[in-house]
């Protein structure tokens, strides 16, 4: 059995609807469908997700909604009408949308979680409609049904171990089609709260360890995942085939193609997982699978920055011999529910590196003034424009000379390197560097192993 995934860019409109039903209807293995929101039909365009995120916004200040439910409303009326819908079948989705602002919720994130689910939760009601309309016989199955449990923040959850036992209970007829939206999970107290941003890959995952899947394939709008980012790199060479690790590393740092937290629940039921292109799934894409069997052929796998770091650099004589030193920031840090990324120390220094997408100016300026504070450090900065690049390959691990060759590039161009992290993961090296020099960074590394 496998679980395909259908990434926002592939079910965009009627066109790349089509594209996904043929796919869903052309293998009998492809049992359980997951549906995000429909995605940006060209540059410029606006995704469903970010249409309901201005419509939660609206209903919070008081503002009038109407035009936004009618744009949100005729993206799924489009794709409707290009299988030829019958207009009536279309209520419910109209409903849910405009009953949205009256529900109850707990507070306005809360509010926010339940308007973004929508954009997944209406498509897969749509996509069960169509499909059925074609003669399929398939059957929208919802979180709340299915048993999706998730703990954490309302807008940044994680799915809950039970999960997995109530998935177990589900069964499904031999000839049926189960459409689930992905994004989204139920909290204990029965409120809706969803995965980080492009969150859907974590719902495929999920029902792919859950129900016991052969193969997870998750279709998106490119024909591979590439070495490096196509945006970035013209024509890139495609990876055929990498281990969950080098996915893992790749993904965290920007791989933004398969979200890093989707990896977790394939590795624990051991599936593999395809990624492939919507527009032409007759080519292979890349597939990850677990470590043991994998034998590296090149030595570099991807390369990949992530300009979304922070860092606070940290400088105190005799550092290294006071116990405790580094306890008492982290102290700082979870009391404002702060993580940290990684923190690499010398014997008078420190640089925590942070995740700027969980803080903003004002917190950043009251943890500095505490760890000031609590710690009277010599030197105290905020480094707000730090990128990382990842350089990962499961081919690099017996290798000698590898940190060399990645240097070496970067030198010749004058590329500030103000970190590096060798040794901790021994497929990845992680190098510092500022976002005005990551793209060109990333450059240098890719020509100097991928030039031929
Ligand atoms: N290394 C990479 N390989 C392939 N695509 C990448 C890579 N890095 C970033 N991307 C981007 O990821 C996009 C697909 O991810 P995403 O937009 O989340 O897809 P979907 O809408 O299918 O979920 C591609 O169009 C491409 O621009
Ligand atoms: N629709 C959600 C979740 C998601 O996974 O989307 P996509 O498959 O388009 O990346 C988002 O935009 O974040």
């Amino acid at each position: 059995m496998k679980v395909v995934k259908f990434g926002g860019s592939s079910l965009a409109d009627g066109p790349e609807y089509e594209h996904a039903i043929n796919i869903i209807t052309a293998d009998p293995e492809r049992r359980v469908a997951v549906t995000s929101a429909p995605g940006k039909r060209h540059d410029g365009d606006i995704k469903v997700t970010d249409l309901l995120i201005k419509y939660a916004k609206a209903v919070i200040n008081d503002e009038d909604t109407n035009t936004l439910v009618s744009q949100i409303f005729n993206r799924y009326q489009a794709i409707a009408d290009y299988f030829h819908l019958p207009a009536d079948q279309l209520a419910s989705i109209k409903g849910r949308l405009l009953a949205l602002p009256k529900q109850d919720y707990p507070n306005d994130h809360y509010l926010m979680a339940a308007f973004k689910a929508h954009g997944e939760r209406l498509n897969a009601e749509l996509m069960a409609l169509v499909l059925n309309h074609l003669g399929h016989n398939a059957r929208l199955v919802t979180p709340e049904e299915a048993g999706i449990r998730v703990t954490g923040t309302p807008n940044n959850a994680s799915v809950s171990p039970e999960t997995y036992a109530l998935l177990d209970r589900l069964t499904y007829a031999d000839n049926e089609l189960l459409v689930f939206p992905g994004f989204y999970g139920i909290t204990m107290a029965g409120h809706i709260a969803t995965f980080s941003r492009g969150g859907s890959d974590i719902t495929g995952a999920i029902l792919a360890r859950g129900l016991h899947a052969d193969m997870y394939e998750n279709f998106t709008d490119v024909d591979a995942i590439y070495s490096a980012n196509p945006n970035v790199i013209d024509h890139p060479q495609p990876i055929s085939k990498m281990t969950y690790r080098e996915m893992r590393e790749l993904s965290y740092a920007g791989f933004s193609v398969f979200h890093d937290e989707a990896l977790i629940p394939a590795i624990q039921g051991n599936v593999p997982i395809n990624v492939k292109n919507t527009n032409h799934p007759e080519k292979p894409g890349t597939l990850i699978v677990p470590d043991q069997s994998f034998q590296p052929t090149d030595i570099i796998t991807g390369i990949v920055s992530g300009k979304h770091f922070g860092a606070i650099y940290l400088h105190k004589y005799l550092l290294n011999k006071q116990s405790g030193f580094t306890l008492r920031i982290l102290q700082i840090l979870a009391r404002h529910h702060v993580s940290y990324e990684h923190m690499p120390s010398g014997i008078d220094d420190i640089t925590i590196i942070l995740d700027k997408n969980q803080i903003n100016d004002s917190l950043i300026d009251t943890i500095c003034n505490e760890i000031q504070k609590e710690i009277n450090p010599d030197r105290l900065e905020w480094i707000n424009n730090y990128a990382i690049i990842m350089v990962v390959g499961e081919g690099m691990k017996n290798r000698t000379g590898v940190i060399n060759d990645i240097l070496s590039p970067l030198a010749e161009k004058h590329i500030a390197v103000p970190m590096i992290n060798q040794g901790a993961s021994r497929i990845a090296i992680m190098i510092g560097t500022y976002n005005e020099d990551a793209d060109a960074a990333v450059a240098a590394i890719y020509h100097r192993f991928f030039a031929n």
